[in-house]
């Protein structure tokens, strides 16, 4: 344990210089440390995580101690992390002392943004939302592994079946509100699990599921994945598309778009052409205009939403950078909707709890766009697969607001638009109709939004076997080696 407090310290004076992403840093550290094992690394992991989630607080009640302020950070995060009879012995008798006196400050007698560990600004947010300190605290604490499965190869109830087979130990559920997910608690031992090779299971938060089935493209379609990064919501839209139609993932990281490439060729999609765009005024995006029946914005936004696994993120913005995002999503909203043909659908989505990054940019959206309205989300949900399980109380706005002590799911925002087909400006519809192939595009696009929703349609019969081949190892906490996750679901907690 001596030593474990000491590479909680060293992990930490390295995250602590926020020169980049935790996870990143850790990943970075324990490649410069390869003999420490899974289970240690878990472990420092843990401690790391714990200390970034209270940082505030934990500043706070350590600033009287002795010795190095990192090394008390790391002895509170440990003291949260493993048991009591295994740190005390590696502490002397002062340190000892120190931390049982810290441990019995009473957290009610600080402040709200102290208490929970966020940063003045971040507070001064949230805290008109219903049940602000409830949902405060729900995003300090540790996610479950949401894993999703691929219908085009598998369906949930198999998948749960084999995982149980293999991990009996396991604690697993079906998610409850979509149709594709799998929540596992804890760690289970996974690792060695060939599903996430084949392409018949990828990590997603059950949020980011619900926010991709708000597209809810048909087959046949022309989808726009806007902002597809290494394509968590492009293999799940191209699936419900039945790997048929066309989907372009465009974003400007080609990186991102590099790390899509094998998930995409292990998913069994032949419907996806990734592309990598300059900016959202890209030629090959003004191209797409009024040619998609679906466009998907999946925002780069602050990530507030997605604490539970991102904790740095809070200490890593301010106010600034939040409007820069803003004014980004501005604009690539406006772009992703000049491909929206008329009668089609533009989803906007975010991790964040922000307003200003959600309402706020889709009240924008709807007073500078008057040829778009604005869809329930919930009615969406309700005519796809995740109908029966979205309770009338949970989401009650016509926008999709998903939140970690609500829903169990990351915090998420999603608003879904509608160009109208009729009644669109005179010069509008006489465009459309002078281009056969947007005239054809309008009529499919009509039929979709009144037809029945893609998630309720039955499994075509030909899909692909099982593939039960080779048992590869699919390591803990290492991202560079863990199965790549959906961008809003770094592989920060639970190893599988
Ligand atoms: C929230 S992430 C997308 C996550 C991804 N959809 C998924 O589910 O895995 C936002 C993405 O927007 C991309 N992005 C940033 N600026 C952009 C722009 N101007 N046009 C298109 N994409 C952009 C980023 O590179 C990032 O990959």
């Amino acid at each position: 344990m001596a030593i474990r407090i000491d590479q909680v310290r060293d992990v930490l004076g390295e995250v602590l210089q926020w020169s980049g992403p935790a996870d990143l840093t850790l990943s970075r550290w324990f490649r410069a440390n390869p003999r420490v094992g899974m289970r240690d690394r878990g472990e420092i992991a843990e401690a790391v995580y714990d200390v970034l989630r209270h940082l505030r607080r934990y500043r706070q009640v350590a600033e009287g101690g002795r010795g190095s302020a990192t090394r008390r950070l790391a002895v509170l995060g440990l003291a949260a992390t493993v048991r009591q009879e295994v740190l005390r012995p590696a502490l002397e008798a002062e340190e000892s002392a120190w931390l049982t006196r810290v441990l019995s400050i009473d957290p009610a007698s600080m402040p709200l943004a102290v208490r929970q560990s966020v940063p003045d600004w971040l507070e001064e947010a949230l805290r008109d939302e219903p049940q602000a300190e409830r949902l405060l605290a729900s995003l300090n604490r540790a996610a479950p592994l949401d894993i999703r499965v691929n219908p085009m190869k598998t369906d949930r109830d198999a998948m749960m079946a084999e995982l149980l087979a293999g991990a009996p130990d396991a604690e697993v559920a079906p998610t409850p509100y979509s149709p594709f997910g799998i929540r596992l608690q804890g760690r289970p031992a996974l690792n060695r699990w060939n599903r996430f090779e084949d392409g018949s299971i990828e990590v997603q938060d059950e949020g980011s599921q619900l926010l991709t089935m708000l597209v809810a493209p048909r087959r046949g379609e022309m989808v726009i994945d806007f902002c597809a990064g290494a394509g968590g919501k492009t293999l799940l839209l191209g699936a419900m598309m039945r790997s048929t139609g066309r989907l372009y993932a465009l974003d400007v990281s080609e990186n991102r778009l590099a790390r899509f490439k094998p998930r995409l060729s292990r998913s069994g999609l032949s419907n996806v052409f990734p592309i990598v765009i300059a900016n959202e005024n890209d030629a090959r995006v003004k191209r797409l205009s009024r040619k998609a029946h679906r466009v998907l914005v999946d925002a780069p936004c602050s990530g507030t939403g997605t604490l539970r696994r991102n904790a740095d993120l809070k200490w890593r913005q301010n106010p600034d950078s939040v409007q820069e995002l803003v004014a980004l999503q501005h604009s690539i909203l406006a772009s992703a909707a000049r491909c929206v043909a008329p009668g089609g659908r533009l989803v906007y989505g975010t991790c964040s709890v922000l307003r200003e990054e959600n309402e706020g940019q889709a009240e924008t959206f709807l007073a500078e766009n008057p040829d778009f309205e604005l869809l329930s989300a919930t009615e969406i949900l309700r005519a796809g697969r995740a109908g029966e399980m979205v309770g009338e109380a949970e989401l009650t706005t016509p926008f999709l607001k998903l939140r970690p002590d609500v829903h169990g799911t990351d915090g998420f925002f999603a608003a879904v638009f509608q160009r109208k087909a009729a009644g669109a400006s005179a010069a509008l519809a006489a465009e459309a109709a002078a281009d056969p192939a947007v005239k054809a595009v309008i009529a499919v696009a009509e039929a979709a939004v009144v037809v029945p929703e893609v998630l309720a349609e039955p499994a075509p019969a030909d899909v692909p076997e099982v593939d039960d081949g080779a048992v590869v190892e699919v390591p803990a906490v290492e991202p560079a080696e863990a199965p790549v996750p959906d961008e809003d679901t770094p592989p920060v907690a639970p190893a599988v």
